[in-house]
């Protein structure tokens, strides 16, 4: 099955465990993956599925590890045509600004033409002390419109 590409963007750690936890699972589904935490643009395959996962620090900031990526594609717009995408944002509701760096993430990579699969996923730490728990939920229904789109 496809190569699935995880990117995570996180500064205390947390959105890289959802990203190995999902990496995890997509393999037991028969994928195979690539975990980049923090890549540059030019780390990434410009085809094929990426799943990007980000939690959101400053106000509404990306986290500093993610910033040059997001920087790279707003300043250089890359053809993304050929590049579908899953986002799940891990946030604070204490936050006016929850989960606004996915959410800038998701624009941008719109924008350069990537087509988003299935709706983004927000996750609120209030709500959840273990974010992978409905990350993983997410992943089911997520893996299901790949299959049907493949
Ligand atoms: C200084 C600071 C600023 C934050 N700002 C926001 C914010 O603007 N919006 C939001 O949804 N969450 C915000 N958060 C919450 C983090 O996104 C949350 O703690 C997340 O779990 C951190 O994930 P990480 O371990 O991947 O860095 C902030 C947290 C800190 C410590």
């Amino acid at each position: 099955m496809a190569e699935i590409t995880l990117i995570s963007g996180s500064t205390l750690g947390g959105a890289e465990y959802v990203a190995e936890h999902l990496a995890e699972k997509l393999e037991d589904a028969g994928f195979t993956t690539q975990t980049l935490h923090g890549p540059l643009l030019d780390d990434l395959p410009q085809s094929g599925t990426w799943l990007v996962i980000s939690s959101t620090h400053g106000a509404g900031d990306l986290p500093d590890n993610l910033q040059p990526f997001y920087d790279d594609l707003a300043e250089r717009q890359p053809d993304l045509s050929a590049v579908r995408f899953g986002a799940i944002g891990i946030g604070s509701r204490e936050y006016d600004t929850f989960c606004g760096a996915i959410d800038k993430i998701e624009t941008q990579l719109t924008s350069c033409g990537a087509k988003t699969v299935g709706e983004t996923l927000r996750i609120n730490i209030l709500d959840h002390d273990i974010p992978e728990d409905p990350a993983e939920v997410w992943l089911g229904s997520w893996i299901n419109l790949l299959k049907n789109e493949q």
